[in-house]
């Protein structure tokens, strides 16, 4: 009798994280047969001890992306010098946790050093370069990445060719030299074409499927079509409209992967706007359930206080699932939702750019504070909420705790 009580107390003990870190919402999307739910960081980030030791948090990200540290300006600032201490910080992270790793990027127009933008080319010498710096790139991180983003931002928004420099001085061959300029360094990586508006049917998708197309005429590999989901509250487009464009590249026999979703609005938030961006990440992460060989979802960073959406579109943000103050947003229960999982209650949030309050009220009841989705304390957390009636708050480690 003593024996049973202590064995259901320990399966009790033991089960109460379980049932917590069964919530989040990798842990849901590979449940629903996904690979992966993750997030973009970036080094300055990982001064924070609060937001590390949510990235960290494998229950919700089970995949990293390098936001910056990748690129070609960071990796090789000046010709044939290759500086790979950033992104290796990153990949040391998500190998340490066990996350997968989505590499971004190797060939795009932006954020390239002025010894490229510059420079006086050829075909040839251009050529020689872009292939010299995919060769050291792929190499250094071989192993380390679930899929490369060989190419970003090849097209503009008619379907044409961007006039890069890669464009106007190599020609479309660019792209099936740079994905078989890869595939050499690494054969088992998974390489991919990463675009923004080829989420929906129209002239861009049409050239990112061209795109495809292209690179295999040219008997090379290409794995998969990155669909960035950089979207606005309100004008996100529809899960059905989504899903078919998912499936017009998944036809040609390649995976793809939303890959920098975040759903902006002009500031301030508002309970309404905030309700929408629910609907909105909602129905984009079940776009992807629903497709076949879409296998993941990253998120461009996690939180509004390192999103990269208010300094490049002004007067606009609250991009993220989390807001400033780490605490979830409706989003997250949205995205929750779409995954499969469970959430126990329904939790408003008002959020401007300097605060955030967040309330959640257990159904049926009309009682303020924090019920089971708000962190309501622990040492590392600054945030910290007060628990609703009825509700204790439970500490996981020194910054996860909820209201149970
Ligand atoms: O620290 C930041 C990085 O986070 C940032 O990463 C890039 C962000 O997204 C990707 O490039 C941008 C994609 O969106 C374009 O604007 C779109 C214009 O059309 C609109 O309809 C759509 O809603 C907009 O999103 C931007 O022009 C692109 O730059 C890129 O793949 C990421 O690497 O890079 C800059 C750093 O400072």
């Amino acid at each position: 009798m003593v024996r049973l009580s202590s064995e259901i107390l320990a399966l009790a003990v033991g089960l109460l994280p379980q049932l917590v870190q069964g919530a989040g919402l990798n842990t849901a999307a590979v449940a629903k047969g996904l690979l992966y739910f993750g997030t973009a960081t970036d080094n300055p980030e990982l001064t924070d001890t609060a937001y590390v030791t949510q990235l960290n948090n494998t229950d919700d990200f089970g995949q990293i992306t390098p936001g910056n540290s990748q690129k070609w300006d960071t990796i090789e600032p000046t010709q044939n010098t290759f500086s790979y201490t950033k992104g290796d910080v990153i990949a040391n992270l998500a190998k340490a946790n066990g996350q997968k790793l989505r590499c971004h990027n190797l060939v795009w127009h932006s954020q390239l050093p002025s010894w490229v933008t510059s420079g006086t080319w050829t075909n040839a010498t251009l050529l020689a370069a872009m292939k010299n710096h995919i060769t050291n790139v792929v190499t250094h991180y071989k192993g380390d990445c679930y899929a490369w983003d060989v190419v970003n931002e090849a097209l503009n928004e008619d379907g044409s060719y961007r006039e890069s420099i890669w464009y106007t001085t190599i020609g479309p061959a660019y792209l099936p030299i740079a994905f078989a300029t890869a595939a050499a360094a690494d054969p088992n990586v998974k390489l991919y074409y990463n675009d923004y508006n080829i989420e929906y049917s129209g002239s861009k998708a049409t050239g990112a499927l061209n795109i495809v197309k292209l690179i295999q005429s040219y008997g090379v590999k290409i794995n998969g079509v990155g669909l960035q989901g950089h979207f606005i509250v309100g004008s996100t487009p529809s899960q059905s409209s989504q899903a078919s464009t998912m499936a017009a590249y998944t036809a040609l026999g390649v995976e793809v992967a939303i890959t920098e979703l975040d759903i902006r609005m002009t500031l301030p938030s508002t309970d309404a706007l905030l309700a929408q961006q629910k609907t909105d990440y909602s129905g984009t992460v079940a776009a992807c359930v629903a497709t076949k060989n879409c296998v993941g979802v990253t998120i461009w960073d996690w939180t509004d206080k390192y999103s990269w959406v208010p300094s490049t579109f002004s007067g606009q943000g609250a991009a993220c699932p989390w807001d400033e103050n780490y605490a979830k947003k409706p989003a997250y229960t949205g995205i929750l939702t779409a995954l499969g999982g469970t959430a126990t209650s329904t939790t408003t949030s008002v959020v401007s750019s300097t605060s955030s309050t967040s309330t959640t009220t257990s159904s049926g009841s009309s009682a303020t504070g924090v019920a089971h989705w708000g962190q309501c304390g622990g040492s590392g957390w600054t945030g910290g909420k007060t628990c609703a009636s009825g509700y204790t708050c439970t500490y996981f480690n020194d910054y996860y705790s909820q209201c149970l």
